[in-house]
């Protein structure tokens, strides 16, 4: 039986409305580069994928600037309104070369802090997994659940057991593209490709990454990502 693949999907279709820029996140630049192409180099250049797609706006005008709309291992497929309808079309796309069984890992675009020990970690520790899973890191901060419409703390959450979902986020190909439309079809909210595993009744395994694997998200994040650039 031969060893399964590994494919590379890279959501990058959303519109930034957070980060309040003139241009979607993605297409801000570090160190005279596209974070894009930052994010894609962090994966490519550290792991062996078959192959890697890229979703974006059907209507994006930065891509032909990319590095990455050049580099033959890299594809682009349409996104969709929301994250998780770009990662099932990014699916569909691969569906006519990957194989169900192979591995597909689904990572932001807009997390280009991601260490390459990171990577290897989660690799190495999900290889023989019969579900997968993701990169996660402990909450570490005290946290309060607020009334509804109010800034009124309502309580305090246990945090013992609270970690925050990071990506890559690493499942069969088969398995997450009917977990994904599954879950699509039933207004289920899937903010992540675990999410929607876990609806199929599936249990995902936590690999435990570093916090600096940053989702740059509002403005004070791209002065931060810009230090754990420089450091890593
Ligand atoms: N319809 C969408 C929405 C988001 N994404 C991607 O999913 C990643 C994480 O999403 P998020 O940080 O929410 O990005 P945006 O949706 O662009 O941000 P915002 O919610 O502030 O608009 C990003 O790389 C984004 O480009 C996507 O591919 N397709
Ligand atoms: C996938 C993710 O980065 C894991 O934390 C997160 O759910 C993305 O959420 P967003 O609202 O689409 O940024």
């Amino acid at each position: 039986m031969s060893k399964p693949r590994y494919w590379l999907i890279v959501p990058a279709a959303g519109s930034g409305q957070r980060m309040k820029a003139d241009c979607p996140k993605q297409y801000l630049r570090l160190d005279h580069q596209y974070i894009l192409d930052i994010t894609l180099s962090r994966l490519l250049d550290n792991a062996d994928f078959s192959g890697c797609v890229v979703a974006i706006r059907a209507d994006d005008p930065w891509w032909p600037e990319t590095a990455a709309s050049s580099d033959a291992r890299i594809e682009s497929c349409a996104g969709g309104a929301e994250r998780a309808d770009s990662v099932l079309s990014a699916l569909e796309a691969l569906a006519s070369r990957a194989d169900d069984d192979d591995w597909v890992l689904v990572h932001d675009a807009a997390r280009p802090c991601l260490h390459p020990n990171d990577l290897e970690r989660l690799l190495t520790q999900l290889q023989d997994h019969p579900v997968g899973g993701l990169l996660a890191t402990p909450v570490a901060d005290t946290l309060k659940l607020v009334a509804s419409d109010s800034n009124q703390v309502e309580t305090t959450i246990d945090r013992r057991h609270l970690w925050r979902a990071l990506t890559p986020q690493m499942f069969r190909c088969g398995a997450l593209r009917m977990a994904l439309k599954a879950a699509i079809a039933s207004g289920y909210p899937v903010t992540d490709e675990a999410s929607a595993m876990e609806y199929a009744g599936n249990v995902p395994c936590i690999v435990e990454g570093r916090p600096d694997n940053i989702k740059i998200t509002v403005p004070a994040d791209l002065a931060l990502a810009g230090f754990i650039l420089s450091r890593l």
